[in-house]
């Protein structure tokens, strides 16, 4: 099987290396020997934004230096390279031939393969003697290891040539293009550590290039559980690691299927079914699932599983094409059965997968997801369903599921744990409250044994190890200038501010761009191209180090973005569940960071009883008292009152300046829609008369409204004079009770400000805050 897939690396890619092969030897040679074809020029691949994976049909670009174009008199061009001799090519129009590089998604020439023999990878396989097949995998993978270490000897040179096609092949798979910068092979790191989970070399490979040393801990405990065919319910804290828990054993099944495949000459595009639909809450964590185990796949050599993402607010069409040849789906619920259900086949398709993964489980089983989870499911389970019009007619019929369902969170409510866990009964009986929909759904994920393993790596603790709380009290009006000041205390810090309102979203976003800080926003209002800028933005290696997103709690879940030090609730979040995620979006795999909440007084209580739920087991076993500790793991942190007050007219300025602009945004909104309102109606519209019958109004509301109204009649010259005058304070050090008069009068430390040392926001010494 190792030598079969040695030989397996795709014709087109390597094609395509051979001629660059070609290439480089004729272009280093050009001089020497004469012109070189375009096709023989020294094309260098472009790396590509990983955004650009949605442009429509885009494959790649390559680019290339040091050649002049020559036209010649019959209209023809000829090409020199700039220090050589002229090129004899011609640029010829586009022809079939000139299709070499365009694989798109479905680019295997299936022609040229065997008819499929299709075989499910049914229930029977989890009843195969486990040890016989566990001893006759090590001894494969004991050759596998061999071949591998043997293949790690080559000279470096030809291992370069042997990583490209892995490269080519995953634009195919329309992902990361961030992996595919060639890794020298040699870089990996000792992966020894996962020796006892029985994978596969080419897993092994990608680990090791993906610098994964040792498997955490719910990985090491769900692999080889998952592995070996169970049902399986894990639980571990954010960010420790759970995708790569179901990724690698869905990439090893690929990689067993495919080997079986292979040995039957079983190649057919056409009668290729998806191994894994993996469910996410929301578009941004379903596109990074992809990304996370397009990684893996990048890295693993000669792995070319194809991963279609189905979510909304993307072509729906590009994603039925990628969905006819996946082998791993994922996406929304919502979107998922859009496709699903437009009736051409694909249920039939989908019905046949080894792995159901519903991550964030707690949060795609409750509300919000109820009617598309249950269709999903329900179609999955329907015998002989052809399409759905066919699925709608057909009697309901329930059978064992040959399937693995993988159910994964941080955070699991009790309930649910304990019906996961099989410690409590289902219920039947009225199905309309929240909690019977739950256990409808649980019930319909048909697990298929009676009892899934169930897997939680940290019973006592949902935070991560390396997460600090703290919470910062301030009066309920000035929020903002407390978020602003927490702000300037961590200046190089990238961070995530949460809200609970999209209008909030807005408004806080406008205020910091107006206080110069590099902020995006987050929300579901905003096109799904713009919400995948956002995140790109902020979460770029070559993004301002203090970028601050501003987001709703749709970044709550799942977004694994680098280098996050710190999460600001600036509102509280409504559960503790919400506080669990949004402050896993720092401190993860191993890092620190810090989660601060944003207090008015009235939150206080109400905050200390969602952090005490939270620590409740850790407190409890720390005091080896009964019931909830008094302690709340909070710290509380003190921003400096000078601080506070120094940074007051600058809050003022920038309220103003947002504030005016936002009310003119929402004047001219109502203004259009009125206009257009009073023109269907056939009548004229008089803003003045309007604004006049709206005055006559009274009760709630008023107030805000004349508030609106006089911001939004802020003149123009009246705005330049406010973001002038900020643009001012802005420009100076908040000085913290030093004389700049007299620098050197010894609270200062000159050579630390000549070096550029210290937060650069202030003038004096700053207390840091106490974490
Ligand atoms: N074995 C490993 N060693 C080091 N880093 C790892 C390992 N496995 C995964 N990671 C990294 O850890 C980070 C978090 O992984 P992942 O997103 O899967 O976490 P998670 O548990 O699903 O978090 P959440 O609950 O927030 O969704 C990722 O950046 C991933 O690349």
């Amino acid at each position: 099987m190792g030598q079969k897939r040695a030989r397996d690396p795709k014709a087109q890619v390597t094609e395509a290396n051979k001629r660059k092969k070609a290439v480089k030897s004729d272009a280093a040679s050009s001089d020497d020997h004469g012109p070189v074809g375009v096709e023989n020029l020294n094309w260098k691949e472009v790396a590509m934004p990983d955004r650009m994976e949605d442009a429509e049909g885009f494959f790649g670009l390559e680019e290339i230096e040091g050649v002049d174009i020559i036209k010649q008199s019959d209209g023809g061009v000829h090409f020199k390279a700039k220090s050589g001799k002229p090129t004899q090519s011609i640029i010829k129009p586009p022809s079939e031939d000139d299709g070499e590089e365009w694989g798109g998604f479905s680019d295997e020439d299936s022609s040229k393969k065997s008819p499929a023999t299709e075989k499910t990878p049914a229930a029977t396989e989890v009843k195969e003697d486990k040890k016989s097949k566990k001893d006759k995998k090590k001894e494969q993978n004991k050759a596998k290891k061999e071949e591998q270490k043997s293949k790690e000897q080559k000279p470096k040179e030809q291992k370069a040539k042997e990583s490209k096609p892995a490269q080519n092949q995953n634009i195919k798979a329309g992902l990361s293009f961030a992996a595919l910068d060639d890794v020298e092979e040699d870089d990996g790191v000792d992966v020894s550590a996962w020796d006892g989970l029985n994978l596969s070399p080419e897993t092994f490979t990608a680990l090791s290039k993906m610098k994964f040393s040792s498997p955490s801990a719910i990985q090491k405990a769900s692999i080889p559980a998952i592995l070996d065919g169970h049902d399986v319910v894990g639980k571990a804290s954010t960010g420790s690691g759970k995708t790569l828990a179901f990724g690698i054993p869905i990439i090893e099944h690929y990689l067993d299927k495919r080997g079986k495949q292979e040995e039957q000459s079983d190649k057919s595009e056409k009668n290729k079914t998806p191994i894994a639909l993996i469910l996410s809450p929301t578009r941004e964590l379903a596109h990074q699932l992809g990304k996370h185990i397009g990684e893996l796949i990048a890295n693993s050599p000669d792995t070319n599983a194809r991963i279609a993402l189905v979510t909304g607010g993307m072509s729906i069409q590009k994603q039925q094409r990628q969905l006819a040849t996946a082998d791993i789906v994922v996406g929304t619920p919502g979107r998922v059965w859009e496709i699903l259900s437009t009736g051409t086949g694909l249920i039939r398709k989908m019905q046949k997968i080894q792995f159901l993964v519903v991550d964030e489980a707690d949060r795609l089983l409750s509300e919000g997801h109820f009617k598309e989870m249950e269709d999903i499911l329900n179609a999955l389970d329907k015998h002989q369903a052809g399409d759905i019009a066919d699925a709608d007619q057909e009697e309901e019929e329930e059978a064992p599921s040959h399937r693995q369902t993988l159910v994964f969170s941080a955070t699991f409510h009790k309930d649910l744990q304990q019906k996961l866990a099989g410690k409590s009964r289902w219920s039947s009986g009225d199905m309309l409250d929240n909690k019977a929909s739950m256990e409808y759904l649980l019930k319909k994920l048909n697990f298929r044994e009676e009892k899934p393993r169930y897997i939680d790596v940290n019973p006592e603790s949902q935070m991560a190890i390396g997460l600090k709380e703290g919470i910062v009290e301030c009066p309920a009006m000035e929020k903002d200038l407390y978020l602003y000041s927490v702000l300037l205390y961590y200046p190089k810090n990238r961070t995530l501010v949460f809200t609970n309102s999209i209008s909030a979203v807005r408004r806080i976003t406008q205020l910091l761009q107006a206080l110069q800080l590099p902020v995006f926003a987050l929300h579901s209002n905003m096109a799904q191209k713009a919400r995948l800028r956002s995140i790109e933005r902020f979460s770029s290696p070559t993004a301002n180090p203090s970028s601050i997103l501003v987001a709703t709690d749709v970044a709550a879940r799942g977004l694994d973005i680098k280098g996050i030090n710190c999460v600001i609730h600036y509102h509280v979040p409504r559960t503790a569940d919400a506080y669990v995620h949004r402050s896993g979006r720092t401190a993860r795999a191993g890092e620190s960071g810090k989660s601060i909440l944003i207090c008015a007084p009235d939150e206080v209580v109400g905050v200390a009883r969602l952090a005490g739920k939270i620590h409740a087991k850790k407190a409890k076993k720390a005091d080896g008292a009964d019931g909830p500790s008094k302690k709340v793991p909070l710290e509380s942190l003190d921003i400096d009152r000078r601080v506070v007050s120094r940074l007051r007219p600058r809050m003022a300025l920038a309220k103003r300046i947002t504030d005016s602009t936002i009310a003119k945004e929402k004047v001219n909104t109502e203004d259009n829609w009125l206009r257009a309102a009073a023109d269907d109606l056939g009548v004229e519209y008089d803003s003045d008369e309007f604004d006049q019958s709206k005055g006559r109004g009274r009760g709630r509301g008023g107030g805000r409204e004349r508030r609106d109204k006089e911001a939004s009649e802020t003149s123009k010259s009246e705005m330049a004079g406010l973001r002038a005058e900020l643009k001012q304070h802005l420009s100076q050090r908040v000085n913290i009770g030093v004389s700049e008069k007299y620098l050197t009068a010894g609270r200062i430390d000159i050579d630390a400000l000549l070096r550029g040392e210290g937060n650069d926001a202030f003038l004096g010494h700053l207390d840091p805050l106490t974490f």
